[in-house]
């Protein structure tokens, strides 16, 4: 059987709703989840392969997206919550009884300040903008996945729609080449 690559993806892409406005998310927890409310649908939906992004059993990739951080609020049980590695850029948060990352917040500078990291599956709402393409897929190799495995991996992706990267996709890395260039002063501010 071919692996999965997210439960969300494996069976087709459902389009996501233009108009959809957020929902709540809940971690695995069956009794008392942690509950984290969003005011606005997420952007920049992506697969994403590296080892850091929370990623549902099973699967081969993590499915993350973006949303304004005052668009984001702790609604119940943030005292189940800890930053799972301190040193890392994103600080996920996740929940200290099923391990679900509720989100994930840059408080350093960093192009992407200002933005929340979050997985649309812990929600069951309908209308999350759906996966536009899957970043740092050669990083699964570095978890454990053969080698020779990866063009079927990228065929299913293409297949798929989902346009596969070994970082993140070319407008997102201009964006932060761009934040780069600025900050130096290689480009007007
Ligand atoms: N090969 C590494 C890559 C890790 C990595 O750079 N991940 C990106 C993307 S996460 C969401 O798209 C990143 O920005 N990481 C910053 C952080 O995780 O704090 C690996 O697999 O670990
Ligand atoms: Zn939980
Ligand atoms: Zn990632």
């Amino acid at each position: 059987m071919a692996p999965s690559l997210h439960p969300l993806v494996d069976n087709g892409i459902s389009k996501g709703d233009p108009s959809f406005a957020g929902g709540k998310l809940r971690c695995l927890c069956a009794t008392d989840p942690v509950e984290v409310t969003l005011s606005s649908n997420v952007v920049h939906n992506h697969l994403c392969g590296c080892s850091k992004c929370w990623k549902p059993a099973g699967a081969l990739f993590s499915l993350v997206g973006v949303v304004p951080r005052d668009r984001l609020a702790v609604t119940a049980r943030r005292d189940k919550l800890a930053v799972v590695d301190e040193t890392a850029v994103i600080q996920r948060w996740a929940c200290r009884e099923c391990g679900a990352h509720l989100y994930g917040r840059i408080e350093r500078e960093h192009p992407f300040h200002g933005l929340d990291f979050v997985h649309v599956e812990l929600s069951d709402a309908k209308g999350w903008q759906e996966p536009q393409f899957a970043a740092f897929v050669s990083s699964i190799i570095e978890q454990g996945f053969d080698p020779k495995g990866m063009d079927e991996v990228r065929s299913k992706l293409r297949s798929l729609g989902l346009e596969p990267y070994d970082s993140l996709s070319p407008p997102l890395m201009d964006a932060i080449a761009t934040w780069t260039a600025k900050k130096a002063g290689k480009l007007p501010a």
